[in-house]
């Protein structure tokens, strides 16, 4: 059964036409790389199939269940998402932030368990901030939020991570660390389905792809039948040439 089960979904961008309705499953173990130009409707997709914002057509079927009949709480105990940006309305530490993962399996006024609190350790120690765990999180710099988020996503343990630019404010050593952070996810089971500008990062670690178009079109497939030049070109109307490092394709500006 695939984790997520996406039917003949339209999402709804004001003023844009339908284009090509999109279905596709996306199935347990799988990196997906979402790749398109600004306002391809990247994000409006993520959020689409979070439940966070209706389609104007179609539906998402979450681990056999339709969206639409499952709760914020039901969905939260299945799928994480990674925003682009966060705003973070209340001071809080990083570790209260962290746990938040785990409110979705709490009831209202439950404290977290010791077990909640060992699960937001180890995520904490898997992105490199457990020193970091009693700072308020508006103190933090942009790549040490962006890690927050991701350990909050790594509490959730979800069956899928829906991520908008999970590499989003990150040095090269920590875009690597958590891209291999997302792969091992996937190795030990969970899908991942995630927006990525860079195309390289696509190249090296998703094993599927989603190519968007600006005016609705799309086509999704294995990786390496995607990574066609010539369709990359036409979606970001940019010129590449191909280099091969290690074996994988290296795109850069022609
Ligand atoms: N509430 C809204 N009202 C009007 N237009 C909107 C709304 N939300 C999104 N859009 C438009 O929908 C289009 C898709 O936006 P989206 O953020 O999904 O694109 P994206 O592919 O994620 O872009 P980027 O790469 O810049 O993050 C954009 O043209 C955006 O301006």
């Amino acid at each position: 059964m695939a984790v997520l089960d996406i039917e003949h979904l339209v999402i709804d961008i004001p003023g844009r036409g339908d284009g090509d309705p999109l279905s596709l499953q996306v199935k347990s173990g799988q990196r997906w790389g979402v790749l398109g130009p600004n306002g391809a409707g990247k994000t409006t997709l993520l959020h689409t199939l979070a439940g966070l914002r209706a389609p104007r057509r179609g539906r998402v079927v979450l681990n056999g269940t339709p969206l639409t009949h499952l709760s914020r709480r039901e969905v939260a105990r299945q799928l994480a998402v990674v925003f682009q940006e966060r705003q973070d309305s209340f001071p809080a530490t990083v570790m209260e932030t962290v746990l938040i993962g785990r409110h979705p399996f709490l009831s209202a006024w439950q404290r977290e368990s010791a077990e909640d609190i060992h699960l937001a350790h180890e995520a904490l120690s898997a992105v490199s901030l457990t020193l970091l765990e009693d700072r308020l999180v508006s103190t933090l710099s942009g790549g040490e939020r962006q890690r927050v988020s991701i350990a909050t996503a790594l509490t959730q343990q979800p069956t899928i991570w829906l991520a908008d630019e999970p590499t989003n404010h990150l040095d090269l050593h920590h875009q690597v660390a958590v891209m291999a952070l997302l792969n091992q996810q996937a190795d030990n089971g969970a899908a991942v389905f995630m927006c990525l500008h860079d195309l390289n990062l696509a190249a090296r670690w998703c094993d599927h792809l989603l190519l968007l178009y600006p005016d609705g079109e799309c086509c999704s497939g294995p990786a390496e039948a995607m990574l066609v030049p010539e369709a990359l070109e036409r979606l970001y109307d940019q010129k590449l040439v191909v280099a091969h490092v290690n074996g994988a394709p290296v795109f850069v500006p022609g």
